[in-house]
């Protein structure tokens, strides 16, 4: 798994897997969200070292959730909702405080899932900036409106740092392997309904069993 993240990044890619994520009955499939995932961090790594401590974080809760999927109670991750009510109906969560299950498969999809609304955040920054809008300037306004709530002071500095050395706009976009910033637009503007929507049903599931604040 580890050597998939070095290939090339293409978003037509990563778009395909966030298709493929909902099930007819609207289940988030596992697989497909790991594999969307997958393919932001090839993106990631294709930035430079500065984006390692992200990249490394990402990947190591991904390799949890692939651990999880690959184990012996796999059957019970394959949708997100197979294995909220897996862990939960077990008690494999942590549900106050850090104890015996640091490592479940709800925590740790729950970080990615923050994480979620920081790509549509910023997404939708990049789909509707100028040639002149700074990647950075984005980058961060998506994550204060997001993620870093959730992230102690050292973190925030790092991030803040690293989006310093984001390339810019027209970079960015040729990295996307998709086309003219026409296309790149139109492509992110059919990606970010479905992004939303497997958020949103995350969203929802995880509020539903009062789990947004999982430590
Ligand atoms: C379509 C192409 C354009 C966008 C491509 C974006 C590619 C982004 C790929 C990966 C994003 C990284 C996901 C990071 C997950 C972070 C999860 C998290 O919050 N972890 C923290 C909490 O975990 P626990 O300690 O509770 O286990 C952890 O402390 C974080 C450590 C690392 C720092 C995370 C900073 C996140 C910044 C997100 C912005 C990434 C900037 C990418 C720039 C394109």
């Amino acid at each position: 798994m580890a050597g998939s993240e070095d290939q090339k990044f293409s978003l037509q890619e990563v778009l395909d897997t966030f298709k493929l994520c909902l099930s007819e009955n609207k289940e988030v499939y596992l697989e497909q969200y790991v594999a969307g995932w997958r393919g932001l961090v090839k993106f990631l790594n294709s930035l430079g070292s500065v984006f390692g401590f992200i990249s490394k974080d990402a990947v190591s809760k991904i390799q949890i959730l692939v651990n999880y999927m690959n184990g012996e109670n796999a059957s019970h991750y394959a949708t997100v909702q197979s294995m909220v009510k897996y862990e939960l109906d077990n008690n494999l969560v942590d549900v106050n405080k850090k104890g015996s299950h640091p490592e479940s498969g709800c925590r740790t999809l729950l970080r990615l899932h923050r994480a979620l609304r920081w790509l549509e955040l910023f997404l939708d920054r990049l789909r509707t900036s100028t040639e002149d809008s700074k990647t950075s300037a984005l980058c961060a306004e998506a994550y204060n409106e997001s993620l870093a709530q959730h992230h102690p002071w050292m973190i925030r500095k790092a991030a803040g740092m690293a989006f310093l050395v984001l390339p810019g706009r027209q970079t960015f976009f040729e990295v996307m392997n998709v086309g003219p910033p026409e296309q790149v637009v139109a492509k992110l503007g059919e990606a970010l309904p479905l992004i939303s929507e497997v958020y949103q049903i995350t969203e929802d599931l995880y509020a539903q069993h009062n789990m947004l604040d999982l430590p």
